[in-house]
């Protein structure tokens, strides 16, 4: 158990593709002060990226990668969700909460009934935290009619990505009070946050008092998912999820990449992506760390980080409807190799730096 006699409550980080969920784990992991957090970090593609990324940071991480948790995780298996759970609260580890960052594709539903399933008395669901890309949402909603349900049971609405809104009367899916009265006017009970960088008080999420209110619309929700009748492993033969529609392509080179190449395969993706997230090295001179690749919906961003210790690697994941496989693994492999007579190569790829 923790530190202290109180239960640890457990919170269900979720969100579509490139919400933000990460970039929130980072910051919680980076505020939290004291507070020790285990995260279980699901992943749809078979690179665990998310996973991988926060590992070597914190202890108390565990990923699960391969496919949506709602669907892949037996729960009575040594790797079931119960089992992951109770390693984590070993008093060694010492954890106050623990973070379950669901994959983008989800259901939402399915995994608040496997965390408010679990037994250990230690433990206490702490609610549901749903991240909507403001920038994106009004787009995916109308791909995904099944997003406002996913809204509808969350407990915190977190709208990320507040710096892509916008004020201006052509502004379209990016005007502000068209996106958030569309968010709202879905969930009118969660308490709502416009945030950037996902940057939330971590007091809202570790907090549980509110959960054990009887009578408040999180416990009132909590006990119509409950009440249920499709239960657990079934609810997934029965219904479609979003992930069903959904394929992820994983490609890993040992060998550097052409900057300038990759940088076109991420401008100009194979037909039906919408998320690529990853690291690659170019080995070049000046440029030999790790740079994070993330491209949300045609939206790209890349990060410099380091191998912390690790041998660099290329490892890309790509997420889409309909992608053709063999496609992205032909592009993947023609960005092999840097031109070593490119001397600006490196530039596609670092204009696209996050301004920090
Ligand atoms: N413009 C903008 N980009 C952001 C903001 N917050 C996060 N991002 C970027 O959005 C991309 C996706 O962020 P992640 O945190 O990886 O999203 P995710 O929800 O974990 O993604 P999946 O796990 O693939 O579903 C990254 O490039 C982030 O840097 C923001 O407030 N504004």
């Amino acid at each position: 158990m923790s530190s202290s006699s109180r239960q640890v409550p457990v919170i269900v980080v979720a969100g579509f593709l490139g919400a933000g969920k990460s970039t929130l784990l980072n910051h919680l992991l980076r505020s939290s002060g004291a507070t020790r957090i285990g995260l279980i970090i699901n992943d749809f593609g078979a690179i665990n990226v998310d996973a991988l990324l926060v590992a070597g940071q914190v202890d108390g991480v565990v990923g699960l990668g391969n496919g949506c948790m709602c669907c892949t995780i037996d729960d009575d298996s040594p790797d079931g969700i119960e089992a992951i759970v109770r390693r984590l609260l070993a008093p060694a580890a010492g954890i106050d909460a623990i973070v379950i960052e669901a994959s983008g594709l989800a259901e939402p539903r399915t995994l608040i009934r496997m965390v408010a399933g679990l037994t250990d008395p230690r433990i206490v669901y702490g609610g549901l935290v749903y991240l909507v890309d403001a920038g994106g949402f009004l787009a995916s909603r109308r791909q995904h009619p099944e997003l406002a349900a996913h809204i509808r049971v969350a407990d915190l609405l977190v709208v990320n990505k507040a710096d892509l809104l916008s004020d201006k009367p052509d502004a379209d899916d990016l005007d502000r009070d068209t996106v958030l009265g569309a968010i709202a006017e879905l969930n009118s009970t969660a308490p709502m946050v416009l945030t950037t960088e996902s940057v939330v008080d971590p007091t809202m999420l570790f907090d549980p008092a509110p959960v054990r209110e009887d009578g408040g619309p999180r416990q009132l929700s909590l006990d119509e998912l409950l009440r249920e009748d499709a239960h657990d492993h079934h609810e997934c033969v029965d219904h479609r999820h979003l992930h069903d529609e959904y394929q992820s392509v994983s490609f890993q080179s040992v060998e550097p990449m052409n900057p300038r190449r990759l940088a076109v395969f991420l401008e100009r993706p194979p037909a039906g992506t919408y998320r690529i997230k990853g690291w690659a090295h170019f080995d070049l001179p000046g440029h030999r760390g790790r740079f994070v690749l993330h491209a949300v919906g045609g939206r790209i961003r890349i990060e410099a980080a380091s191998w912390s210790g690790e041998p660099p690697s290329t490892a890309i994941v790509v997420i889409g409807v309909g992608l053709d496989e063999e496609v992205v693994q032909t592009e993947l492999s023609a960005a092999v190799g840097p031109d070593l007579n490119d001397e600006f190569g490196i530039l596609s790829i670092t204009r696209y730096f996050a301004a920090t």
